[in-house]
C-alpha cells in the first residue's frame, strides 16, 4: 500500500528518516512483521511494544510507528511519532484493509452468556440457506467451514480487520462476531460497521476487569451506540426484553429495536414453551404472526438464543416462516450443554458454564430430566488470576445440583486451594468434595455416580486444553470421564 496514503488517517507528529513509497503489512507482534512492512509500538498490560523494535527490525521493519523516542538507524527505517499509538492502531487497521465491514452485512453480540451460541446458531441457519457467512468468537474464527484459532473472544483492532477482509474477500455476504466487553472498551472493534447489534443479557461477570456492574454495562452499551448516527441506513438493534439492563442498552442508540423475551411483551416471544430432554417446541409471537417452533436445542437459555437469532435473520429480511425450518435444523453448538454421545449408562454434559448465571441456567435446564432415584453431579472450576468475587456466588448456584465437585479450570498462577476455597465458600449441604487437580475432579465425580445418573462437566466447553502456570496443557474431560467411567461400568464402546 502507499505508505502516504496509510498514513494520511493519522495525526502525525513527527517523521524521522525517510519514508517508503509502499509498505507491505502493518503488525502490532514484532515476531509477526514482514519484510517492507509497518510495526506499531503497542504499550500493552504485560510488556511495553517499543521494546520490541530491533527484533521488528530484523525482520525488515520500514517503518516504525511509535509514542516514545526510538534510537535506530532512520536512513533505512523511517519513525512516525504519534501521540497514542493505540489509538493510531484503530485508524490504520481499517484504513489498511480498506474498511472491508462495509462490503457485508456485519451482526454483532453483546452480552454475559450467550454469545457464542447465538453467534453459532446464526452462522448454522445462514449457512443452511447455502449463504456464505463468518462466524468470529470463543471457538475462533469459522470461515466456509474451516475454523482458524483466535487469541480472543474479540480480536485485536488488526486482526478484527484482516478477519473481516478475509471473510469478505472470500465472498462472505454476513459476518456474525461475538463482541466482548473488553474488546469494546479497547477499541478492538474501531472501524467495524455493524448492521445489527444484539444484547443476549447482563450478569456478574468480568467484574475484576469493569470493577461495577454499570461500568460493565456501559461497556456493552458501547456496540450500540457504535450502530452510529447515519439512520438512512438499515440498522438494528435486537435486546432481550426480560433482561434488567435491556433499557440500557435500548437508550444507546436511535436505530429501530426489535425485542425478544418470554416474560415481557416483545416484538418475539415465546410462550407456552415446552422442554423435552432433546428438543424444545414453542410458540412464538413474531412480527409477521404467530407459529409454532421446535428446535433440537433444549434450555430456557437456547430459547431465547433461538429468539435473538430468529430476530436477527427477520432483520436481515427473512420472513419468519422461512426462519422455521432453520431453526428446526441447528445443530447443538460446540461445548454448550452438549450431550456425549455413549452407550454408557450415564448421562453426561460438556458446557462452558463459567458464571453464576450460566450455572444457574445449566441446571435448571436438565434437573427436569432427572428420573426419581437419580442424581445430578456438578463439577465446577473456574479460571486463576480472574474475577474473584463471582467465586462464592457460583458455588451458591452450584448447590442446587445433588453433589458438586469444585476444581480450577485455568488456574494460570493461582494455587488450587484460594479458587475452590473461595468456589466453596458459601456450599449451604455437605454433598460436595474440592479436588484442585481437575483432572482428578472429572474421575471423582464418575467415581460418585451411580448408573441412571446425569452429569454436568462445565467451565471447558469446547476446550481442549488447560492452562497451569503459563503452559496450556491438553485436557479433555470427556475423555477423562470417558475412560474412567469404561472402567467402572465395563463399558468399552466409548463414542464420544
Ligand atoms: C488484559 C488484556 O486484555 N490483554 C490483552 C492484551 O495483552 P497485553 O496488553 O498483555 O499485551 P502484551 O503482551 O503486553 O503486548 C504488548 C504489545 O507488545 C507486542 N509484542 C509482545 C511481545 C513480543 O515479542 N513482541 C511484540 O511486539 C504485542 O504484540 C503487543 O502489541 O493484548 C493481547 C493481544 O491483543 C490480548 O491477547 C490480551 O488478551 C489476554 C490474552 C486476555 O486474557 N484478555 C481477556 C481479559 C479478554 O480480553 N477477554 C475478553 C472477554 C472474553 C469473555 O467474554 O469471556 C476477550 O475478548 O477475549
Ligand atoms: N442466553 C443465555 N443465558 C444464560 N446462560 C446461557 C445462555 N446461553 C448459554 N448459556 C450458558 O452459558 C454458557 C456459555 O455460553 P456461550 O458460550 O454461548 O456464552 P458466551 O457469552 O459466548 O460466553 P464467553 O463470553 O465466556 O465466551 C453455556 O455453556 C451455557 O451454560
Amino acid at each position: 500500500m502507499n505508505t502516504k496514503e496509510l498514513l494520511s488517517v493519522l495525526p502525525v507528529k513527527s517523521i524521522k528518516g525517510t519514508l517508503p513509497e509502499h509498505v507491505t503489512d502493518v503488525a502490532v507482534d514484532s515476531r509477526a512483521v514482514q519484510d517492507g512492512g509497518v510495526f506499531v509500538c503497542l504499550k500493552g498490560y504485560t510488556v511495553n511494544g517499543h521494546q520490541f523494535v530491533k527484533s521488528a527490525l530484523l525482520s525488515g521493519a520500514r517503518v516504525i510507528i511509535a509514542s516514545e523516542p526510538i534510537m535506530i538507524d532512520e536512513e533505512r527505517t523511517a519513525v512516525v511519532y504519534v501521540e497514542n499509538t493505540s489509538k493510531a492502531i484503530e485508524l490504520l487497521a481499517s484504513k489498511y484493509y480498506q474498511y472491508p465491514s462495509k462490503r457485508m452485512k456485519m451482526i454483532g453480540v453483546t452480552g454475559t452468556n450467550g454469545k457464542t451460541s447465538v453467534g453459532n446458531i446464526i452462522h448454522d441457519m445462514l449457512r443452511q440457506t447455502e449463504e456464505k457467512a463468518a462466524v468470529s468468537g470463543t471457538i475462533g474464527f469459522k470461515l466456509n467451514d474451516i475454523l482458524y484459532e483466535t487469541e480472543n473472544t474479540t480480536t485485536d483492532v488488526l486482526t478484527t480487520q484482516q478477519m473481516i477482509a478475509q471473510a469478505a474477500n472470500e465472498g462472505c455476504e454476513s459476518m456474525i462476531m461475538e463482541v466482548s466487553s473488553h474488546g469494546l472498551v479497547e477499541g478492538r472493534l474501531a472501524g467495524t460497521e455493524f448492521d445489527i447489534a444484539i444484547f443476549t443479557n447482563l450478569t456478574h461477570d468480568h467484574l475484576d476487569y469493569h470493577k461495577t456492574m454499570e461500568n460493565y454495562s456501559a461497556a456493552k452499551g458501547l456496540l450500540f451506540a457504535q450502530l452510529g448516527q447515519q439512520l438512512d441506513q438499515k440498522k438494528f438493534a435486537i435486546i432481550n426484553a426480560d433482561d434488567p439492563w435491556s433499557s440500557k442498552m435500548i437508550e444507546m442508540t436511535s436505530f429501530p429495536i426489535f425485542t425478544y423475551g418470554i416474560h415481557v411483551k416483545s416484538s418475539f416471544q415465546a410462550t407456552a414453551i415446552e422442554m423435552q430432554s432433546n428438543y424444545t417446541r414453542f410458540q412464538l409471537q413474531a412480527p409477521d404472526g404467530t407459529f409454532t417452533v421446535t428446535m433440537p436445542l433444549i434450555g430456557e437459555f437456547n430459547v431465547y438464543n433461538a429468539l435473538a437469532a430468529i430476530a436477527a435473520l427477520y432483520a436481515k429480511g427473512m420472513a419468519t416462516e422461512e426462519i422455521l425450518p432453520l431453526i428446526a435444523n441447528v445443530s447443538t453448538v460446540k461445548g454448550r450443554l452438549e450431550k456425549v454421545e455413549t452407550s454408557l449408562p450415564l448421562t453426561i454434559f460438556i458446557d462452558y458454564a463459567h458464571s453464576p448465571d450460566a450455572i444457574e441456567k445449566a441446571i435448571a435446564t436438565v434437573q427436569p430430566l432427572k428420573k426419581e432415584g437419580n442424581r445430578l453431579l456438578f463439577l465446577i472450576g473456574t479460571g486463576g488470576n480472574r474475577d474473584r468475587l463471582k467465586r462464592p456466588i457460583m458455588g451458591e448456584k452450584a448447590a442446587a445440583a445433588d453433589y458438586v465437585v469444585f476444581t480450577t479450570d485455568d488456574p494460570r498462577d493461582e494455587p488450587y486451594e484460594s479458587i475452590i476455597s473461595e468456589l466453596s465458600a458459601t456450599m449451604p449441604h455437605d454433598q460436595y468434595a474440592c479436588i484442585g487437580d481437575r483432572e482428578e475432579a472429572v474421575r471423582h465425580t464418575i467415581e460418585q455416580a451411580n448408573a441412571g445418573d446425569i452429569i454436568i462437566f462445565a467451565g471447558k466447553g469446547h476446550e481442549d486444553f488447560q492452562i497451569i502456570g503459563n503452559t496450556k496443557y491438553a485436557h479433555s474431560d470427556a475423555n477423562i470421564a470417558l475412560e474412567e467411567a469404561a472402567k467402572k461400568f465395563g463399558d468399552t464402546t466409548i463414542n464420544k
